[in-house]
């Protein structure tokens, strides 16, 4: 395990100085005998895995894997067991948090217009009034929602308040991107803009983790794949190896359309 430095929060670092963003990248994510137990059962036990920090990670697995859990451990969202989080030399923490953003399966907006959605993110960082509108606008442009920038965010089409949220996800400038099943109930139409918008921002120096059960999804996007398995980590491939010859039963079983119990 290597020594991992202190968390210093992004706004007390001084200029010159490397900040938590700069020294999360270009290393990549490590895990280390990650374990997460409610109630005595033991939900996630992951001994080590190790992603490339600017590749798409898909992680799959049947109903109940892990998956979520292990997203929400990265980003922050639950503390683990026992175990290490790093994004490069940095423990995940408080602090990584704020390099990261998450997407979830029900997009969850502010009852305001669609750009003060993203807005109220752009405030948090700094920058002048007209510099905050031209990156909203550039923001709206890019999920294709510039049309209904003053429309209230509530009225957009499931598709839409998804990309809303993907836009304003994207308007931290995220490190990592975490997107759990962000297009479970969408038509095939919002999938495809979806995933445009994913693989475009993953060459922007972010890394994306893609959790999802659609497969045709997973080869579209993946270029590695973590596979779970009753919370364990059953194999972490290259995408072309993982869908011609996975490695494990369980994987095999999946991928056949079988149901893996
Ligand atoms: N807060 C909790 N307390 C107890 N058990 C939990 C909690 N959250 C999740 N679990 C259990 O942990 C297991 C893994 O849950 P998780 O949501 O990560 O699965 P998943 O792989 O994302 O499944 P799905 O594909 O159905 O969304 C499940 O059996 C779930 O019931």
């Amino acid at each position: 395990m290597p020594d991992l430095v202190p968390v210093t929060p992004p706004s007390s670092s001084a200029a010159g100085t490397q900040t938590t963003r700069d020294r999360i990248m270009p290393g990549a994510l490590r895990i280390d005998g990650l374990s997460l137990k409610i109630a005595g059962k033991t939900l996630v036990n992951i001994g080590r895995l190790t992603l490339d920090p600017r590749s798409v990670t898909v992680i799959m697995g049947p109903n109940g894997a892990g998956k979520s859990l292990l997203l929400r451990l990265v980003h922050g969202l639950i503390a683990p067991t026992q175990g290490w989080i790093s994004w490069g030399e940095v423990a995940c923490g408080e602090a990584t948090r704020s390099t990261q953003a998450m997407v979830f399966q029900k997009p969850v907006l502010l009852r305001r217009s669609v750009a003060a959605n993203i807005d109220f993110v752009l405030r948090l960082r700094a920058g002048t009034s007209a510099q905050r509108k031209a990156r909203c606008e550039e923001l709206l442009t890019r999920v294709g929602l510039l049309g209904q920038a003053d429309q209230p965010a509530r009225l957009l089409s499931g598709g839409e308040q998804q990309r809303l949220a993907l836009a304003r996800a994207l308007a931290t400038r995220p490190k990592v991107l975490l997107l759990d099943e962000a297009t479970a109930s969408l038509d095939p139409a919002s999938v495809q803009m979806i995933e445009q918008i994913v693989l475009a921002s993953s060459t922007d120096e972010t890394k994306v983790i893609f959790v999802t059960h659609d497969i045709g999804q997973a080869r579209r996007l993946a270029d590695d794949v973590a596979f779970l398995h009753h919370g364990e980590l059953v194999e972490h491939r290259p995408a072309e190896a993982f869908f011609v010859q996975p490695s494990s039963e369980a994987a095999k079983a999946y991928l056949a359309g079988r149901i893996v119990l």
